[in-house]
């Protein structure tokens, strides 16, 4: 795993990383007051990196859910995927970390938005969806859901640390981390982080039209150069099915092949398409069970054949 680490809060914005073997002699720490420090001081690894190892220590498939734009579905399509494993094994546990410290749509979507963590002596316990599905979530620690958080790239590094060693989520087969959009600080935490923990890898989530693959490229290359591998691409709402008629209608065209055209070249596993169904956005609002709600909609029916591609490349 490459070496990402965190920056100190004073860091000027190209920062190398404390720990890096640039640290206080890259052109960016000209003029920084830790210049002198970083440069001379010991790169001791940071201790968080052993504790998120120990405490995912029973977490067999750890999994980051990326998108290169904002908006394309990556919180639904974590949402659908954690419901639909959950679903389909009752004896399988699964659990949703939603590290979009700035914007945490978990709660809301997986219709526990009105709960709260509590703290025991083993760390903090997640709220319960349903007997084996868990979620955590900065949104929850939040007074009211129209608080913002504005914080630097070190609190929010610090708060990453803090799920990712001490949520107590016992035994579990699969951990979905949302992620915010692009490669922000949440990335890089949550990497540096689960750098020793055994990452089983990425999910990247995209929608048809060409901005949204040419960003998603863009998350290709951070995994490739982070050496996370990339457990397969989810085109979201790639079609348009009326409820009324079932007539399909390409909203987003896909100029060049779409995320299954951009797989291939790219020679990146393609899992398949999710198409938009407007009942599935009502029941995201309302926070209701999409599997149980909407057993006949299309999108449920797609999510099926993508978690069997997805449980066989977890398991490659
Ligand atoms: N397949 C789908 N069918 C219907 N609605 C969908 C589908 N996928 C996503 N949506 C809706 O699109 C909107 C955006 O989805 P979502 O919040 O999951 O995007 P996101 O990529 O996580 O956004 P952000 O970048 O802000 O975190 C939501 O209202 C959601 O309900």
């Amino acid at each position: 795993m490459a070496s990402i680490v965190a920056k100190p809060e004073s860091a000027p914005e190209h920062c190398p990383g404390t720990q890096s073997d640039q640290a206080g002699k890259a052109s960016a720490c000209a003029g920084c007051p830790n210049q002198q420090i970083c440069a001379t001081g010991p790169k001791e690894p940071d201790p968080g990196i052993a504790l998120v190892k120990e405490r995912l220590g029973e977490v067999q498939n750890k999994i980051l859910v990326l998108s290169g734009k904002g908006g394309v579905g990556k919180s639904t399509v974590t949402a659908l995927l954690s419901r639909a494993l959950a679903a389909r094994d009752p004896n399988q546990n699964v659990a949703v970390l939603d590290i979009d410290i700035c914007g945490p749509s978990q709660p809301r979507v997986l219709g526990v938005a009105d709960e709260q963590v509590h703290q025991s002596g083993s760390g903090w316990s997640p709220v319960y969806v349903d007997d084996n599905l868990s979620v955590m979530s900065i949104g929850f620690l939040l007074a009211s859901p129209d608080d913002a958080i504005i914080w630097r790239g070190p609190k929010k590094n610090g708060m990453i640390k803090q799920f990712l060693s001490e949520v107590d989520w016992g035994q579990l087969d699969y951990l979905l981390m949302d992620t915010p959009p692009g490669t922000s600080d949440e990335h890089l935490s949550a990497v540096t982080y689960l750098s020793q923990a055994n990452l089983t890898g990425a999910i990247l989530v995209t929608t048809p039209q060409e901005v949204a693959l040419l960003d998603v490229r863009k998350e290709i290359d951070f995994c490739r150069k982070t050496n996370i591998k990339i457990l397969g691409v989810v085109e979201n709402m790639s079609k348009f099915i009326c409820p009324c008629c079932a007539k399909e209608s390409e909203i987003f065209p896909a100029n060049t092949g779409g995320a299954r055209g951009m797989c291939e070249e790219l020679d990146v596993p393609f899992l398949g398409s999710l198409p938009l169904d407007p009942k599935v956005t009502r029941c995201c609002d309302e926070g209701k069970n999409f599997i149980e709600d909407l057993p006949d909609s299309p999108v449920i029916k797609a999510l099926d054949q993508i978690i069997t591609r997805l449980q066989m490349n977890c398991r490659d």
